[in-house]
């Protein structure tokens, strides 16, 4: 049973807040009201799937908690607790069941059964091997979602603010996982919310995919990379051919550029099953204008917003003009939309592309629309920028020495990877970099710009890493 509802929305709102991925932190929860309650698992433990409906600054979100309720909180759920059911004669504690393996082994029994409970849906990709017998643990990085490991073997993302109808990250894997695509991990299931008697498509709530337990990320690989490169310090200082020759002839600091080279092929074949999974079109001629111009403006808003971008906007104004002037009709395809070293995979059998969501400063609308596969390479390039200079910008990290030396050694590392991608990328059949330079100039100089809107907002210490990266490629 859950508790009365004053008493439960009042633990809520206190507790919601304080939740990593609650987007609403610059702002006071003006109203809390449930959407829909349905009960999973009765008993001791209990659980409750809620959809809570949070409105704040005039508008409302839609975020997803399983609730659990037990009579005892064991000590091991304590930090999940969100608050005690006021007036309940047995003391029932209630908390946020992801934390409990007792309660999230449900979801599995409910995948590998297809069920329906209430409008939450249950499907089984035909065929997909789903274990029940398994112990979930959330992991530790930070995101604006809960993933479950489910021992080695699955993960499962809950989405936390709910968006409208089928998640891209469900609607792409999928596809994918039924094309064979070998670059996504499998996707063995999902969880929806049916929207009852309100039109529109079911709200995609979970997804289910095969754990890649031998994975190991690429900003993680290319930092180690980078940390070697710095530590290994030649005899002289040899300035940018003679750094260059030395990377290329000692394979010093554990060489990344054929990983770089074999993430780029990958790439590219994604590419192609996307081509071949949701068609291509073609954006005609007026529009890539468009594009330009869409650039030039968030460039100026930005610039207005974070003055040390204004040294650069020349530079990037006159892409974006290059870019207009270049205009012609454009195939445009899905793509993965945010892609950079932290959302690829190495397991033993190659890379792995994961999260297909888009940038999350985007609107819904925007992270759908479609764009021209160079979009993808030129957020990889600026990942290996990024990845060349961290270790520069975050203090303490570097060995002393002089600080242009370091930028020429960053900036070598930079070249070589994103030569090896582009190299990889172009052999496996993907549009050649090279003989599209104004376009990827242009997407590139859009996605720094990005990048330094979301360094501004999000993590104002990581702000010299794509101002000093735009200082090396508007130079
Ligand atoms: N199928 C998977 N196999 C192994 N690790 C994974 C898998 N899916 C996600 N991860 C790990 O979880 C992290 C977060 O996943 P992601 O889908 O990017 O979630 P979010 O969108 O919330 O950031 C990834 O960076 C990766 O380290
Ligand atoms: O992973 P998300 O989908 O949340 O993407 C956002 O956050 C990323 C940082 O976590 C951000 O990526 C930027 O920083 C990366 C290093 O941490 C770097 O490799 C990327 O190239 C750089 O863009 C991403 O832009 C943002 O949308």
């Amino acid at each position: 049973m859950l508790p009365p509802e004053p008493s439960l929305i009042g633990d809520l709102a206190a507790w919601l807040p304080r939740q990593r991925w609650f987007g609403g932190k610059d702002g006071p929860i003006e109203d809390l009201t449930i959407g829909t309650a349905t009960q999973l698992r009765t008993g001791d433990p209990g659980l409750h799937h809620l959809v809570l409906d949070v409105h704040q600054n005039g508008a409302t979100d839609h975020y997803q908690l399983l609730l659990g309720t037990r009579r005892h909180l064991p000590d091991r759920l304590r930090h999940a607790e969100i608050g005690g059911a006021a007036g309940d004669a047995h003391g029932t504690r209630l908390y946020d069941a992801a934390h409990d393996p007792d309660l999230t082994r449900t979801l599995l029994d409910c995948l590998v059964a297809g069920a329906s409970v209430g409008p939450l849906r249950f499907h089984r990709v035909d065929g997909a091997a789903i274990r029940t017998d398994l112990t979930s643990l959330p992991i530790t990085t930070e995101q604006s979602n809960t993933s479950l490991l489910f021992g080695d073997a699955h993960i499962c993302k809950l989405f936390r603010r709910l968006g409208h109808g089928v998640n891209l990250d469900l609607e792409v894997n999928l596809a994918l996982t039924r094309a064979g695509c070998a670059h996504v991990p499998a996707v063995l299931g999902w969880i929806e919310l049916d929207p009852g008697p309100v039109p529109g498509a079911p709200v995609t709530l979970a997804l289910l995919s095969d754990y890649l337990h031998t994975g190991a990320d690429g900003w993680s690989l290319a930092i180690a990379s980078v940390r070697d490169w710095f530590a290994h310090t030649p005899p002289r200082d040899a300035g940018w051919a003679g750094e260059w020759a030395e990377l290329d002839a000692s394979l010093a600091g554990g060489d990344f550029a054929a990983e770089s080279e074999r993430l780029g092929a990958a790439t590219a074949e994604v590419h192609r099953s996307l081509a071949d999974a949701f068609g291509v079109t073609v954006l005609p001629e007026a529009e890539v204008r468009a594009m330009a111009a869409r650039m030039n403006a968030e460039l100026t808003v930005t610039c207005r917003a974070v003055p040390g971008l204004a040294p650069h906007a020349k530079a990037l104004t006159g892409a974006f003009l290059d870019l207009a002037a270049w205009a012609r009709p454009l195939p445009v395809q899905r793509v993965h939309g945010d892609y950079h070293l932290g959302q690829v995979l190495r397991t033993e059998s190659g890379w792995t592309l994961l999260d297909f969501e888009g940038e999350p400063a985007r609107t819904q609308h925007e992270r759908r629309a479609l764009a021209h596969p160079l979009r993808d390479v030129a957020g990889m390039l600026r990942s290996f920028e990024y990845a060349a200079r961290y270790l520069i910008a975050k203090p303490g990290t570097m060995p002393p020495g002089p600080t242009g030396r370091s930028q020429t050694r960053a900036h070598v590392w930079a070249a070589r990877n994103r030569a090896a991608f582009c190299r990889g990328y172009a052999a496996a059949g993907g549009p050649d970099p090279a003989a599209h330079s104004v376009l990827l100039r242009a997407l590139e100089f859009e996605k720094a710009v990005y990048e330094v809107r979301y360094e501004a907002r999000n993590r104002p210490a990581w702000l010299p890493v794509p101002l000093k990266s735009l200082a090396h490629l508007t130079a």
